[in-house]
């Protein structure tokens, strides 16, 4: 059984003094919580994650990271430096970056073959624009997406990654799909990655994001193929990410 994974991607958003007082909150409320949880920061931060979330089994993760392993990259960050501050996880080709920082599947397949060779663990985010889904294009697109990350990895590394199955119409706007469509994005996403390596089945977790909050996750959750979330606003408040995760608990 794939074990839930509730994952916080906070964005570009908080202060020291904001995520202090976010940090105590889940710390606080981790009692009887028995999913993996993670939290992905911008990278300020990290130190003071790390810090906050020492002797808790809540993993630290950033938002993004270089292609390139070192030199002269200016403002760019490599795995050696997440490394260095705890980070277990990276988020890779999320649609904010593909939109506004123009990466391209390329550039995200190059990026998700340099963290797993840097030792940390992409969460590969793949999803389809408004547009792409009312073209009937979904399928189309997300497999276009995994499959270029597929084409440059080994067979064994397929293992080494968490996806993220995220429909950008979905993102901060409060709708979502229905979960019997996401279960179907997702079951394809898999029969995708298990054509590469069949033990996909088992050792591939593929979130949701998209506006899961406390109030639609168990829904999305209860669904085979849907192995936990990537969330966004839910994770800037303590006590609505637990709530998720507590949710996950439940559910294995
Ligand atoms: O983009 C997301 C997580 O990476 C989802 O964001 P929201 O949960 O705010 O819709």
């Amino acid at each position: 059984m794939r074990r839930k994974l509730i994952v916080g991607n906070w964005k570009m958003n908080g202060s020291l003094a904001m995520n202090a007082e976010l940090l105590s909150g889940i710390r606080e409320g981790l009692a009887g919580i028995d999913c993996d949880l993670a939290i992905c920061v911008p990278f300020p931060y990290l130190p003071q994650c790390q810090a906050a979330l020492e002797g808790t089994d809540v993993a630290l993760g950033a938002q993004d990271v270089s292609a390139h392993a070192v030199g002269a990259y200016t403002g760019q960050i490599s795995t050696r430096m997440l490394l260095d501050f705890g980070c277990k996880y990276v988020i890779v080709g999320h649609s904010e970056r593909r939109e506004y920082c123009n990466e391209s599947d390329e550039l995200v397949a190059n990026k998700v073959q340099r963290a797993l060779a840097g030792g940390l663990t992409p969460i590969v985010c793949v999803g389809e624009s408004l547009y792409d889904k009312e073209e009937g294009r979904t399928a189309e697109v997300v497999g276009r997406q995994i499959n270029t990350v597929l084409s440059v990895l080994e067979e064994r590394e397929v293992c080494d990654i968490v996806v993220a199955y995220e429909p950008v119409w979905a993102i901060g706007t409060g709708k979502t799909p229905s979960p019997l469509a996401v279960e179907e994005v997702h079951a394809m996403l898999r029969e995708q990655m298990i054509r590469k390596n069949p033990d996909a089945i088992e050792c591939v977790r593929i979130l949701y994001g998209g506006s899961m909050k406390p109030g639609n996750a168990e829904e999305l959750l209860h669904m085979p193929d849907i192995d936990g979330g990537l969330i966004g606003g839910a994770a800037l408040k303590a006590s609505d990410f637990l709530a998720i995760a507590r949710q996950a608990s439940k559910l294995g």
